[in-house]
């Protein structure tokens, strides 16, 4: 089976963690240890968060006193994946040795006019008080917005439209390599009036990029790992219930909210509606049975489809 995953921000950073690079280290190896056998039995496609990541970088930047000014996001995309590929890279290689595995840096093709150029949603950097938010929005023109009971730097999150390298990866997946790319959501890029290529500010949501992905490299499917067992039906209710086995169609009947679940439903439910294979939420040390439709949140276009015989 072709496979890819996205790897939550949390798994490797939670937002109340200090940022130290020995702590997600610690937690990218945890990872790995979860992802290996997945990758020891099918093709693997890595494509993983940088939301706390991409803050801490931005804001040693912003305090960095010999800039004229401060890297743009692109940039910063980019320093997230070479980063945090490197952990994951070399992680991988020291858990599956013999196999062949990957990190690149690649783009993502976003529109220009994306009206989430307007209204920023994507939660980068850490958590403040809202008084300690608010005076950061000042100082440093940020938009700010409530994440939770905290509050925290937003910046544009426009749809991914294609990711650039996507013949170059697939022919490394095809090669067996263990590929990981579009960290972050890939590098954010237009094309100019010229149709050359150029960064923008802004981050890519990486379940949507994860999902676009998927379906291009014809992945027979899409795990999109975090730290919540299932997704719930009414979350954070007394009620709350968790949803085992689901359709495209019983999920956009839901509302999740927008800077959390929201955008791993709609990249599961889009993938299933689009390709007709399986996808699912899940906790990233399950991941093996997720696969097997025995844990996490599993998708598939109908209530019938044939899980255990399929996977
Ligand atoms: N309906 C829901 N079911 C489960 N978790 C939910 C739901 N709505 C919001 N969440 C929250 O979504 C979080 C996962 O989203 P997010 O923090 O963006 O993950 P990641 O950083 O791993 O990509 C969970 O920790 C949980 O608090
Ligand atoms: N780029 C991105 O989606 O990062 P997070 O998963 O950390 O929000």
């Amino acid at each position: 089976m072709r496979v890819v995953v996205a790897l939550g921000g949390n798994a490797l950073m939670r937002r109340e963690d200090r940022p130290d690079a020995s702590l997600q280290r610690a937690n990218v190896m945890a990872a790995v240890k979860s992802l290996a056998p997945l990758a020891e039995r099918h093709e693997l496609i890595v494509t993983h968060g940088n939301g706390p990541q991409v803050g801490v970088l931005s804001l040693e930047s912003i305090n960095d006193p010999n800039l004229t000014r401060p890297y743009p996001l692109d940039t910063i995309g980019a320093e997230t994946q070479g980063m945090i590929g490197y952990w994951l890279l070399q992680a991988m290689q020291n858990a599956l040795p013999g196999r062949q595995v990957m990190a690149v840096i690649n783009q993502t093709l976003v529109s220009a006019v994306d009206p989430a150029f307007d209204d920023p949603t994507k939660f980068v950097g850490q958590v403040y008080t809202r008084d300690e938010a608010e005076r950061l929005a000042r100082e440093y023109g940020w938009r700010i917005k409530a994440d939770g009971d905290h509050w925290r730097r937003v910046v544009p999150s426009p749809a991914p439209q294609r990711v650039i390298e996507t013949r170059l990866l697939r022919q490394l997946v095809r090669a067996g390599t263990v590929v990981i790319c579009a960290g972050g959501g890939g590098i954010p890029v237009v094309r100019n009036d010229v149709g050359q290529l150029e960064g923008v500010e802004a981050v890519v949501d990486k379940d949507a990029t994860a999902a676009l992905l998927a379906e291009t490299l014809e992945a027979d499917a899409l795990l999109v790992l975090t730290d919540v067992t299932r997704v719930m039906r009414g979350f954070g209710t007394p009620h709350q219930e968790e949803i085992k086995q689901t359709t495209p169609h019983e999920l956009r009947a839901e509302d999740f909210p927008a800077g959390s679940m929201g955008p791993k439903v709609e990249a599961v439910t889009g993938f299933v509606e689009r390709t007709g294979d399986m996808a699912a939420i899940g906790r990233l040390d399950q991941c093996v049975q997720i696969l097997a439709g025995t844990a996490g949140t599993i998708v598939t276009p109908n209530a019938t489809w044939p899980l255990a015989s399929t996977l």
